[in-house]
């Protein structure tokens, strides 16, 4: 499993390990520039020569840059540091300074303006240093602009006109490999002044260049917030991102996750501390499902397997019978009973004999998929609802069908399945209008407060799929591939979750989460690269369980 902690929870752990006078940021550099070197490598770059621009902020994320531009300069490397704040981590500052990194400030200190440089000069002396590699002037006026004791930094900090960027730019263009240390889990709202501009001017670059840079990020991608998934304004993309102590909320969720790259975690020898901290965001991996999975055993029969209802398909979308009794019966749970339409119920005999038409005991049902919003409850489904024993799966047209009182599923297990469409009809209708695109732009946060006002474990599907419950924390999985967005394909997940909580007792949040790993890696499976239809999705199941089971 892969878990995520709040910056506050890495920060707690940081604090004594400080205190006791670890060096955590040596270590942090040392992993940064280790992978840099190791990326770099691996991209056939020749190391001695090569050029590094390191972005280094105001703050201990720029400390980490800084000592890793020292780590690479010793390795050969020629290596910039540009400084975006007037103050920057003093000791990083001299370990840079000592191995020869040629250090580049970028913003104008206040007046007086006799010990500091004129833009020109800076601009001019850049020009000259860009050609020349390391140079000692460069290391004095990083030293004049730091001797300018700022009282105000952030706004004023970011006074930089477009003429001081143009070095920052220059050293870009010229190199292999960019460090953004701008900021870490000290970010606050999206990346301000010169920082921003530093960002924006850099992405633009990397989307133009033939041969793009290497951009490792530390310990975030800058301009993520570290808590969320929500992408709130310009964020430097990252190839890889080296992360401290332990992953953060937003290299987990979307659509944040997909700025930072390979991540990597590096725990600073911090991991039994950071793992006595609860976790925010946790990713399954296939280990975890094979080991919660409902395997049989020579005492079970198909009762204790467990019995899947389904109230799905409808004369409009008779398919989502099928296609829902499909991934169902590949899961494999004892029983599917199916309890929808007639037209429907034929065709799902048609294509799957050993699904039961007949009422009876279910341990859990599947309602709603392939049926409009609007329709009235079927009477099948009314019954779930009022059963407290047993488990439902809420998919489309059946999340009308929810009591309006969220403490009314109150230790129930009920997982909701909507796509960002029907999560906004869900919320609209439970008195909070959202537009999709905002909860395409942070699922997580809305899948969360869904789960609120329902009381329901709400599994939020799109191209990573969050699973948000009640209490408060989250599933991100990211298993599938584009080739899903296909009709249907959430008629098949519907099923698997039903399956998986009809047979085992599990919290229905880790099962859903599972159901969402299965089905992404059997569209993986199905697709190998090509078109794949829902039906194709189902009938990959088993595979996909036999690999997870395999571990
Ligand atoms: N302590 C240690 O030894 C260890 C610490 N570690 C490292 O420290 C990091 C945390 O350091 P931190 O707390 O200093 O915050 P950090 O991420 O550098 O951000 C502050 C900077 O960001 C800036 N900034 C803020 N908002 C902004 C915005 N919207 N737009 C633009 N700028 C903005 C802010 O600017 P200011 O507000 O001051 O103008 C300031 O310059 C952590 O992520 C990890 O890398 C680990 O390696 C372990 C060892
Ligand atoms: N780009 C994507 N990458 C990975 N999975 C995706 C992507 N787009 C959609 N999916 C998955 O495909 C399924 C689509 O479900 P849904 O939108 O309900 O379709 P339908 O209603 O037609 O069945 C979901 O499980 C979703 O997570
Ligand atoms: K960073």
């Amino acid at each position: 499993m892969r878990l995520a902690y709040r910056a506050e929870s890495i920060r707690a752990v940081e604090a004594p390990a400080l205190a006791a006078g670890e060096p955590l940021m040596e270590r942090a550099a040392y992993a940064v520039a280790s992978a840099a070197v190791a990326e770099a490598r691996r991209r056939g770059l020749a190391l001695v020569g090569a050029r590094a621009l390191v972005l280094v902020g105001g703050g201990n994320n720029g400390g980490d840059g800084l000592f890793a531009a020292a780590y690479l300069a010793r390795r050969g490397l020629l290596v910039t540091a540009a400084l975006l704040r007037e103050r920057v981590h003093p000791e990083g500052l001299a370990a840079a300074r000592r191995a020869g990194v040629r250090l580049l400030p970028t913003t104008t200190p206040p007046p007086p303006p006799p010990p500091a440089p004129t833009p020109d000069r800076a601009a001019g002396r850049a020009d000259a240093e860009a050609s020349s590699g390391h140079s000692a002037e460069s290391a004095e006026s990083a030293d004049s602009a730091q001797g300018v004791d700022s009282a105000d930094r952030g706004e004023s900090a970011d006074r930089a006109d477009r003429a001081e960027l143009a070095p920052v730019l220059a050293a870009a263009e010229a190199a292999e490999i960019w460090v953004d240390a701008i900021a870490g889990i000290g970010l606050t709202g999206g990346l301000r002044g010169v920082s921003g501009e530093v960002a924006r001017a850099l992405n633009e670059r990397r989307e133009r260049s033939a041969v793009a840079p290497l951009v490792v990020a530390v310990d975030l991608p800058s301009g993520l917030e570290a808590d969320g998934g929500a992408v709130p304004g310009e964020v430097l993309r990252a190839d890889i991102t080296v992360t401290m102590i332990g992953l953060k909320p937003a290299l987990l969720l979307p659509p944040a996750a997909a700025e930072a790259g390979d991540v990597q975690v590096v725990d600073l020898g911090l991991a039994e501390a950071v793992a006595a901290r609860p976790a925010v965001v946790r990713r399954l991996l296939d280990a975890d499902v094979a080991d919660l999975w409902p395997v049989p055993g020579p005492a079970d029969h198909k009762y204790t397997r467990g019995v899947l209802g389904l109230v799905a398909g409808s004369d409009a979308y008779p398919g989502a019978a099928v296609l829902s009794s499909s991934g169902a019966l590949r899961t494999g749970c004892g029983m599917v009973r199916y309890l929808g339409p007639a037209g429907a119920a034929r065709m799902v005999l048609a294509r799957h004999p050993e699904v039961v038409t007949a009422p009876g005991r279910v341990q859990a049902m599947v309602m709603g998929s392939g049926i409009a919003a609007g329709e009235p409850v079927p009477e099948a489904a009314a019954q779930a609802i009022a059963d407290p024993g047993v488990a439902l799966v809420v998919d489309a047209g059946g999340l009308d069908w929810l009591p309006a009182d969220p403490t009314a599923l109150a230790r129930r297990r009920v997982v909701l399945t909507p796509h960002a469409g029907e999560l906004a009809r869900l919320l609209d209708g439970r008195g909070e209008p959202v537009e999709r695109a905002a909860i395409e732009a942070d699922p997580g946060r809305w899948a969360q407060r869904a789960a609120e006002l329902t009381g329901a474990v709400v599994l939020l599907k799109g191209p990573v799929t969050v699973v948000a419950g009640p209490e408060g924390a989250w599933y991100s999985q990211a298993d599938g591939t584009g080739w899903l967005a296909t009709a249907g394909s959430g008629d098949v997940l519907a099923g698997i979750v039903g399956a998986l909580l009809a047979g085992s007792d599990g919290p229905p949040a880790v099962l859903a989460a599972a159901g969402a790993l299965v089905h992404g890696r059997a569209g993986v499976l199905a697709a190998h690269g090509a078109p794949i239809t829902a039906s194709d999705v189902a009938a990959s199941v088993p595979e996909a369980i036999r690999g997870i089971l395999a571990h």
